[in-house]
């Protein structure tokens, strides 16, 4: 970690459950690119990812002590769909503060996230906006919930290339905050957001 870039979010392990949410990660992956058309025996991996789920669930905590325990201490979670290393939806997007008050990080797509051929879905570009511009908010000081987040696809984004997400919080007026971002491939923005968050937090669970 640079000092002038401090890091925002969990940096993943690679042991414990951040190392099997990376396999699982990969296992999404792997079928999709395997589809149909694969000589992998599917019957058995599916027999086997089931033996796997059913492992983990039998050995859970209740979903309320583990909404607790997701909720302890006031620091970065760990479970967000966007930078979570413990959420294998999460691609995980790592996100750094910037000396001029606006944040960023780089993350590559892979067919997950597909949307448009080859591209990335606009969905999933709406959730890497909606919570950087929150990420951001935190950096700055103020946040709150999203309220209205108005995003423009300026181009398609593409897919299996490096992809710059950054935002910066612009304005705070009473409870409301304004921010923006963008998802930019190389120099070319691709999605460009404005949100409009006001100043509420909903009660961690206890
Ligand atoms: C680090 C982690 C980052 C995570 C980032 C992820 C962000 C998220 O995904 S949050 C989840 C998605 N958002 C939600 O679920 C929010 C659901 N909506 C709500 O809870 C409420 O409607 C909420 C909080 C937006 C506003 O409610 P409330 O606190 O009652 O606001 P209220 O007192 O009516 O209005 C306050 C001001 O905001 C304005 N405002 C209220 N709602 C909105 C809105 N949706 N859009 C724009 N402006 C709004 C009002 O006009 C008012 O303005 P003014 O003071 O000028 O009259």
């Amino acid at each position: 970690m640079s000092p002038d870039r401090p890091t925002l979010t969990a940096t993943p392990h690679n042991v414990g459950v951040d190392a099997a949410v990376a396999a699982a990660r990969r296992v999404v992956t792997a079928l999709l690119h395997a589809g149909d058309g694969s000589a992998a025996a599917m019957a058995e991996v599916a027999s086997r990812l089931t033996a796997v789920a059913e492992h983990l669930e039998e050995h859970a905590p209740t979903r309320d002590e583990r909404l607790v325990d997701m909720w302890a201490g006031e620091g970065v979670t760990r479970h967000d769909p966007v930078t979570g290393p413990e959420n294998a939806v999460a691609p995980p997007l790592p996100l750094s503060g910037l000396p001029d008050g606006s944040i960023q990080g780089t993350v590559t797509l892979g067919l997950p996230y597909q949307g448009p051929p080859g591209c990335v879905h606009g969905g999933v570009s709406a959730l890497l906006l909606d919570h950087t511009l929150g990420v951001a908010n935190h950096w700055a000081g103020d946040s709150g919930m999203t309220g209205t987040l108005t995003l423009r696809y300026h181009r398609p984004t593409p897919l299996f290339e490096e992809l710059t997400v950054r935002a910066r919080q612009v304005s705070v007026e009473g409870r409301k905050i304004r921010t923006t971002g963008e998802i930019l491939a190389g120099d070319a923005v691709c999605v460009s957001a404005e949100g409009l968050f006001v100043n509420k937090h909903l009660p961690r669970p206890r």
